[in-house]
């Protein structure tokens, strides 16, 4: 499909130390940032679980560090907790933690109940190219105990792998998986206990939309978010509209409509446009600037009279729209609804923000450590 693209303004200032660096700020292990609201320990966190192999690092460092899937051939076996800390630059403000496959729940050293009472989401991950029985009893193991000591985390299973599988054989395992994984709940009287199943794969975008549902569970905002969207595209004659984590390409929230993974998949794909575009235009001579910032925005269209619409929410966030030619004439009307758009979401999360400062750092094991605290808007721009 050709492309004609214009890149309006990519960058201007954000100032040096807001710029982006290679891998788009993300620390490496355990990167704390000074004004953060809790210490990094207390972080709610997401636990990435599994057998030696399944690609548990591989989606972290995918999805979270910019790595091409190729690389990901050469990464060495995790032998202790990698703990990752994505706040500093992205909209959501957890800790990841990478488990080394071989986690044994006997070990005095491990200590579960403090990991589990600190934790929002449990992801398990399933290699589908391989014997997957063993994998199904320590999924038993790992989420019956977890939910012992915290039944409020969200237990989610990627279906791992999957781009060596046909379609059919897809779906023949994921509904194996499914059954099985449920069975052995239910014969431990844990029916209550709820799994859900994702198709994952790191070579194709079905990684970053299963994190986007995952992180989505965590948001307490979610509702009100989908609810300002709805009405932001109704009134403007947009089919589609995303809110993106610009660096994660994790979408936080869409309107109501469903999702269509070519949509999204095309959206991811503005994203690294921009981003690449004004990565080698829109820096400073002495390359300093940002790659993202106020008044980043950009506008493609497509030779089938679609139009890419990107625009700039907060530091971390940015909108992307899918609409018709006819409806992009009125732009006028879509960039003053936008302003009212990008005005509530402000105001989301700076109440977020007001609510979270009295208390500090969440006490762990509390039941808002569930969700995820935000870096909805950055405190001294609005
Ligand atoms: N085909 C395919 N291979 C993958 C995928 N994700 C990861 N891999 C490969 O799986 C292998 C193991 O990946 P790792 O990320 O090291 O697995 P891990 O679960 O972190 O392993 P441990 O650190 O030993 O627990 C690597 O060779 C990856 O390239 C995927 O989606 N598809």
């Amino acid at each position: 499909m050709s492309i004609q693209y214009e890149v309006e303004q990519l960058a201007d200032s954000y100032g040096v130390a807001d710029s982006f660096p290679k891998d788009f700020g993300y620390g490496e292990e355990e990167a704390d940032i000074e004004d953060s609201p809790a210490p990094s320990d207390s972080k709610p966190r997401i636990l990435l679980m599994g057998l030696r192999r399944s690609g548990k690092s591989s989606i972290q460092k995918v999805v979270f560090h910019k790595m091409s899937p190729n690389e990901t051939l050469f990464l060495e076996s995790t032998n202790k907790i990698y703990k990752d800390d994505i706040s500093s630059s992205s909209f959501v403000n957890f800790q990841i933690w990478d488990f080394p496959g071989q986690v044994d729940f006997l070990d005095p050293t491990f200590d579960y109940e403090m990991i589990f009472r600190g934790t929002g989401a449990l992801i398990f991950v399933i290699d589908a190219q391989d014997d997957y029985v063993e994998a199904l009893s320590r999924l038993h193991l790992t989420v019956s105990r977890a939910y012992r000591v915290n039944p409020e985390i969200n237990f989610e299973v990627f279906i791992h792998k999957v781009d060596g599988l046909s379609d059919d054989h897809k779906i023949e395992t994921q509904r194996d998986i499914h059954q099985r994984a449920n069975d052995d709940l239910a014969d431990a009287s844990l029916e209550k206990l709820h799994l859900s199943f994702y198709l994952t794969s790191i070579y194709d975008h079905s990684i970053f939309e299963a994190f986007s549902k995952v992180v989505q569970k965590l948001i307490p905002q979610l509702p009100t978010l989908e609810n300002l969207l709805n009405i932001f595209i109704s009134n403007s004659g947009i089919e589609k509209a995303f809110l993106f984590d610009v660096v994660s390409k994790i979408y936080i929230a869409t309107d109501s409509s469903p999702v269509d993974m070519q949509s999204y998949e095309l959206c991811c794909d503005m994203i690294d446009v921009v981003i690449d575009v004004s990565c080698i235009y829109g820096l400073r001579e002495d390359g300093s600037g940002s790659a993202y910032d106020k008044e980043s925005m950009a506008i493609i269209k497509l030779n089938n009279t679609t139009v890419l619409y990107l625009k700039e929410v907060t530091k971390f966030l940015a909108l992307v729209c899918i609409l018709r030619e006819e409806s992009f004439e009125r732009k006028g009307l879509i960039d003053y609804n936008f302003h009212c758009f990008r005005k509530a979401i402000h105001e989301v999360f700076e109440v977020g923000v007001t609510i979270q400062r009295p208390t500090g750092s969440q006490a762990v094991g509390s039941p808002c450590t569930k969700a995820v605290a935000l870096n909805g808007t950055p405190r001294n721009t609005v």
